[in-house]
């Protein structure tokens, strides 16, 4: 459950949050990763006369990351930036989590099938997981979450077999890591970065020309996203860390504070840019 950079000679754990600002890595991966607050000029520069499209992650990126995923919430000031650079600019929210249902939703579910075997999967992830103190399993509809956020670390090893065992029976289901969480989700062709490639074309917004897309996520399921973005030569991403990280992103903002500076700077200057 622990990633190393290669750029880095020891390990860090990917969910890591303490602050390397003194460390001489850390000063390495901000050249190759810079700050997109300090780098902003360069950013607008590169977006003169044509359309930014924003996706945003949610969890860790607009929302600090707590030990309850129900009490993930943008404050109210993320909320205020997220509204306003939704006004002047198409802006998307892309999560694993589930959401109520829209009525004027445009649904594409390629993980539709799949919807009884999540059901299914579900409940064997919560009968094993049932005695391990902190263990909690999230249905995210067409993915399941197993948090271990809240478990003690000796217990996290015994997490990844049980859910490993369960998936036994279920060849169709793969688990990946995220930020203490093990995510059970199917075997399609089908992330965050084919998301943001649909997202482009059905929103009409598949011209590289003239649409620079911004991806600002803090996950290993954003880096898809950030691959698509740089293989497309336009648009970039936009890593959410405190620690360096392999990365398919441009440039870093250190946490949600960071990525609200950063909606509120593109307001200001696209108001200043209509002037
Ligand atoms: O695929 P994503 O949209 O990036 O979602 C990743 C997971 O996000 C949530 O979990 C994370 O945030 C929680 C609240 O801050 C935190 O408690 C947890 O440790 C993080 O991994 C969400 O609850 C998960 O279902 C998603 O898989």
């Amino acid at each position: 459950m622990k990633s190393s950079s290669p750029r880095k000679k020891h390990n860090l754990a990917f969910d890591q949050e303490d602050s390397l600002d003194e460390d001489p890595d850390y000063s390495a991966w901000m050249s190759e990763c810079p700050s997109a607050l300090t780098s902003f000029k360069h950013i607008v520069a590169n977006a003169q006369g044509k359309k930014i499209a924003l996706f945003l992650d949610y969890d860790g990126t607009l929302s600090p990351i707590v030990d309850d995923p129900d009490k993930a919430f943008m404050s109210p000031a993320m909320r205020a930036a997220v509204r306003n650079v939704a006004k002047h600019f198409p802006t998307a929210i892309v999560s694993g989590r589930s959401r109520k249902k829209c009525k004027e939703a445009n649904l594409f579910q390629p993980a539709c099938k799949f919807l009884p075997m999540i059901d299914e999967v579900t409940k064997s992830l919560l009968e094993v997981t049932s005695e391990i103190a902190g263990a909690r399993v999230e249905n995210n509809k067409f993915c399941v979450s197993v948090h271990y956020r809240n478990v003690a670390e000796k217990d996290w090893k015994t997490v990844a077999q049980l859910v490993k065992k369960v998936l036994e029976a279920f060849p169709r289901l793969k688990v990946t890591n995220g930020r203490m969480v093990l995510e059970v989700r199917p075997v399609i062709d089908w992330d965050k970065g084919k998301a943001v490639d649909f997202l482009l074309q059905s929103l009409g917004l598949d011209d590289p020309e003239n649409v620079i897309p911004i991806y600002i996520g803090d996950d290993r399921t954003d880096e898809d996203a950030f691959k698509v973005l740089r293989q497309r030569s336009c648009g970039f991403g936009i890593i959410v860390s405190q620690v360096p990280k392999e990365t398919e992103a441009f440039y870093s903002l250190r946490d949600p504070s960071e990525v609200m500076a950063f909606l509120n700077s593109l307001v200001r200057w696209k108001k200043h840019s209509l002037r």
